[in-house]
Formats: structure tokens, C-alpha cells, sequence
């Protein structure tokens, strides 16, 4: 509506893909190799319309920092999405919260527990349920993903609610799983034409064409249950006196000193469970690619067990006090977030105000969505950036003279919204690796011919990412590396 003359000296909205009105123009399969492939044509910003909706694709680190860390003022807020939030109640999930006063009280509180200073205080559990996982290796290898999805989810279940998971069926991991299909199901943006077009929320239940709002009904009762349920448990024990150390304990009894104040309780109960809900699958997503880099690249998997051995020997494993002197195993952890990003795309983050960047105009309300993905294979930034090869990151030096190669700190996003679990995602991932190469060979299976079956090398286009269950051999190392992981667990 503006005049003529005001509409010309206005800049331009980047360049992208022209709309069309019926159908959406964002590509379906592995969107971000896509993107990536785009940003030969239109740069490192692209402009997409989704039926009316402005998505904003950034293609290169150079511009994520400039918009998201350094305008993070108004790069910081999430797209508001009705099916997941409104419909199927995800509205505690303090990952997708609007930027502003509620979600900094969940973030805060999430801070003071997961932090650089805190890290340490969860190694001992990280330890232990990772001696359970290569004990588990030991008796049921072909049983890998199961093995690192239980590990993951009992780290995060001791640490918030203090409940040990049991080795089958655990009722609230299998809860909170279910929950989490759900979300699966409906988390990419633009599943749902509800997403595009709020009013729909309003069509009743029964109406034909609302089968979204019967399923997200359903979906709701189980949403409520991994939300309410284990927070139950924890102040049951709380009044019963039988309450096991965790975050939530901490949390309850201050909360019960200070006045309940039921705002803050749903505080607690949100950080509780996005805390679950942003860390069971991440690190397993990570901590498998590592696995298939074991099997496909065994040169970098014996210099990682080469490293162990100078360094700790085969008389114990490796713990989180070795650290510092593994550099060779830390490269290994930033190439399992670098080479298949578990977030290809990020988390979407949303822009509160119109702004400008390099001429073009971005208008307030749109969706930005990184190409973590892009950002991480640049050929400029990370050369041969398809391998896995975590002697990239051996001579820091030259690396920051040639602005390449720098540690994949992009894999954890931007700005204010940056991932706060990243420190112990990474400590779990580090234990995992060291642990593992320690004790275990990782080989390709091989077929009723005797030939190694080579995995395809493709990961899933799902948000969260990873690779589709490969045949691998994963066998101890020799007697003493056996009963080393057979006496770890009573060890600690
Ligand atoms: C390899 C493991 C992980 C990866 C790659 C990862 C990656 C990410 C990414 C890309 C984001 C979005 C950042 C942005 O908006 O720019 C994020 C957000 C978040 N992550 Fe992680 N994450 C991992 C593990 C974890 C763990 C273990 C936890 C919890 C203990 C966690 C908790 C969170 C939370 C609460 C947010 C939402 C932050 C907010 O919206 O303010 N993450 N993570």
C-alpha cells in the first residue's frame, strides 16, 4: 500500500523460488542439500512464500552469525505453530516459545543446571550408564540403536527426575517416546495446513477434513502424561521423603519453601520435560553416526583406539579425567556433529521486526530457517567436506589463519537460542566414543559369501537426522578388553 515512489526505493526481499499458490515450494526430500545446491543461484539468502507464509533460508555462516548471533535482539523468537503447540499441547516445550519474559524463566532456570561449571557433576552417571551400554554391546551388538537410545534416555531420566530406567520397556521412557512420535509426526513445518492457516483450529472435531484435530486430541492425552507423570513421581517422593537427588527434587523443594507459586511450578514441570525431550534423541542421533564412521572409515577408527592406548592403556578405561590428553578423540566428536548435523536445518527461529541485509529486506514475521547442513559441508570452510576426517581439526593455528576447518560449533544453532544442553550433549557423545574405541572393534558385516556389506552411506530426511540402521560388527578388542567391560559397572 505504499506509494509509488517510496515502493521504489524500497529494497528488494531476497531472491528465491517464485510461489505458487497451490502447492508448497519447499522441497521434500533432504531440503538442505537442496538449499545448498539453490545457493548457486540465489547466495546465501533465499526467500521462499509458503502460502502467504515468509520463510527466510540462510545458507552460510557468514550471514547466520550477522542475522542470528549479532541481531539476536530480533532473530530470537519461533514460529508460532497451532498444530503442535495450540492443538497437541507442546506449548510447555520451551524450545519452540516465542522470545520474551516466559521463555527466558524457562532458560534461565535450564542454565543454572546445564552449564560449563555444572558438566562435571553429571560424569559420574554419564560414566555409568555408558559401562551399562558396552556391557550391552557385549551380549546383544546387533541390538546398537536400542543400546544407545537407552543410554541416552537414562542419562537425561537420572539427571531430571533422579529415576533409574530399567533395561526393557521403562513406562515413563516408553511414555515420553510416544509422545515424541507424535511430535515427529507433526514437527516438520507445513505438515499440517492448520500451520499455514490458523483459523482452521476453529473447524469442529467431528467435521469431515478435521482429522487433524481428532488426531491432535488424541495426541494431547499422551503429551499431558510425559509432562505430568514423571514430575508426579518425583514430588510423591518428595512428601514421602524418599526423594532421589535430580534436578526436579531440587527443584519441587524450593519450590515448596518459597510460597508454590503455581506459575512457576509449570516452569519446572516445562524445563523438566523439554529437557527429555531435547536430549534423548539428539546425542543418539550423533553417537550413531559415529558408529557408521567406525565402519566405514577404520584408518580414523585405529588411530582413535591408537590415541587410547599411548594414553590409557589396557588395563582400565578411559575416563572423563583423560581428557585432555585425547585431542584425536574431541576431533572425532566434532566430526560426528559436522559431517551429518543431527539438526540439518536447525530449529526455526522467527524475526520480531522488519529489517535490511545486504540490500535486501527482510520483513518482520518471517520464519529463518539456517542450513546448518550447508553451513557445515562449504567446501570453502571445510574442505572434502563429505569425509569424515577429524585430523581436520589437528592444527587449530593454521586452521583460524585459513579461516577453515573450525570446530562445528554451528551444529548446536545461534544466538540467544543456541542449544543450553550442548555441554553435556557433548560429554555424552565423548564418553560414548572413548569408551567404545577402547574396548571394541567396529567392522563392516560381512555376507554369506564372506564379502563386507558396505552401508549406503545415507542418512534419514527426518528433522532429527541419522543414519537408517546399517550392519556393522562391533566385537572386543581381546580377553582383557572383555573382562574390563564386564567388571566396569560394579567397578564404579
Ligand atoms: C548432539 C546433541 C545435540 C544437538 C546437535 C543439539 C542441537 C540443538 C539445536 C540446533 C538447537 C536449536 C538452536 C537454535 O535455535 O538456533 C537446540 C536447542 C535446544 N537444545 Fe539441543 N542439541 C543437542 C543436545 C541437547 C541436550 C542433551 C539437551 C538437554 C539436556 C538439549 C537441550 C536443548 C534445548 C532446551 C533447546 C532449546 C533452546 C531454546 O529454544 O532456547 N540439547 N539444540
Amino acid at each position: 500500500l505504499l506509494p509509488a515512489h517510496l515502493k521504489a526505493r524500497r529494497p528488494p526481499l531476497p531472491p528465491g523460488p517464485t510461489a505458487s499458490l497451490f502447492a508448497s515450494p519447499l522441497p521434500r526430500l533432504y531440503p538442505w542439500k537442496v538449499y545448498a545446491e539453490w545457493r548457486k543461484t540465489y547466495g546465501d539468502l533465499i526467500y521462499i512464500r509458503v502460502f502467504g507464509n515468509p520463510i527466510l533460508v540462510v545458507n552460510s555462516a557468514k550471514a547466520a552469525s550477522d542475522l542470528l548471533d549479532k541481531r539476536s535482539s530480533i532473530y530470537s523468537s519461533r514460529p508460532y505453530r497451532t498444530m503442535v503447540s495450540k492443538l497437541m499441547g507442546w506449548d510447555w516445550l520451551f524450545s519452540t516459545v516465542p522470545y520474551g519474559p516466559w521463555w527466558k524463566q524457562h532458560r534461565t532456570l535450564f542454565h543454572q543446571y546445564f552449564n560449563t561449571n555444572t558438566a562435571p557433576n553429571y560424569h559420574p552417571v554419564q560414566f555409568k550408564e555408558t559401562c551399562v551400554m558396552l556391557q550391552n554391546l557385549l551380549t546383544t551388538p546387533d541390538n546398537l540403536a536400542h543400546h544407545i537410545r537407552r543410554t541416552a534416555a537414562a542419562i537425561i531420566m537420572q539427571i531430571i527426575y533422579g529415576h533409574s530406567v530399567v533395561p526393557e520397556g521403562d513406562v515413563f521412557v516408553t511414555l515420553a517416546d510416544r509422545a515424541l512420535e507424535t511430535l515427529g509426526h507433526a514437527g516438520i513445518f507445513g505438515t499440517y495446513l492448520v500451520d499455514y492457516l490458523p483459523l482452521l483450529r476453529y473447524v469442529p472435531a467431528w467435521m469431515p477434513g478435521a482429522a487433524f484435530k481428532r488426531k491432535a486430541l488424541e495426541w494431547r492425552r499422551l503429551n499431558r502424561a510425559m509432562l505430568n507423570e514423571p514430575y508426579a513421581m518425583v514430588k510423591e517422593r518428595t512428601a514421602r521423603g524418599t526423594a532421589v537427588p535430580c534436578f526436579a527434587t531440587a527443584e519441587v523443594e524450593r519450590w515448596v519453601q518459597s510460597g508454590q507459586d503455581p506459575e512457576h511450578e509449570r516452569v519446572i514441570k516445562g524445563v523438566a520435560a523439554t529437557a527429555y525431550a531435547a536430549g534423548a534423541d539428539t546425542t543418539v542421533s550423533a553417537i550413531q553416526a559415529f558408529f557408521l564412521a567406525a565402519t566405514v572409515y577404520p584408518d580414523m577408527y585405529k588411530r582413535c583406539q591408537a590415541e587410547l592406548d599411548r594414553v590409557v592403556g589396557p588395563d582400565r578405561l578411559p575416563t572423563f579425567a583423560d581428557r585432555h590428553l585425547l585431542p584425536y578423540v574431541d576431533w572425532v566428536v566434532w566430526e560426528c556433529l559436522r559431517w551429518n548435523p543431527v539438526a540439518p536445518l536447525g530449529v526455526a527461529h522467527s524475526l520480531t521486526e522488519d529489517d535490511v541485509y545486504d540490500g535486501y529486506r527482510i520483513p518482520g514475521g518471517t520464519t529463518v530457517l539456517p542450513n546448518t547442513w550447508g553451513i557445515l559441508h562449504d567446501e570453502a570452510a571445510y574442505p572434502d567436506p563429505h569425509r569424515f576426517a577429524p585430523e581436520r581439526y589437528a592444527d587449530a593455528k593454521t586452521n583460524a589463519e585459513r579461516g577453515v576447518n573450525e570446530p562445528p560449533l554451528a551444529a548446536f544453532g545461534f544466538g540467544r537460542r543456541i542449544c543450553p544442553g550442548r555441554w553435556l550433549a557433548m560429554d555424552n557423545i565423548w564418553i560414548a566414543v572413548a569408551t567404545v574405541a577402547a574396548v571394541f572393534d567396529i567392522s563392516k558385516e560381512l555376507d554369506e559369501h564372506g564379502v563386507p556389506i558396505e552401508p549406503s552411506g545415507e542418512f534419514t530426511s527426518t528433522m532429527l537426522s541419522r543414519p537408517p540402521p546399517f550392519p556393522c560388527r562391533i566385537t572386543p578388542r581381546s580377553g582383557a578388553a572383555k573382562r574390563l567391560i564386564e567388571q566396569s559397572v560394579d567397578a564404579d
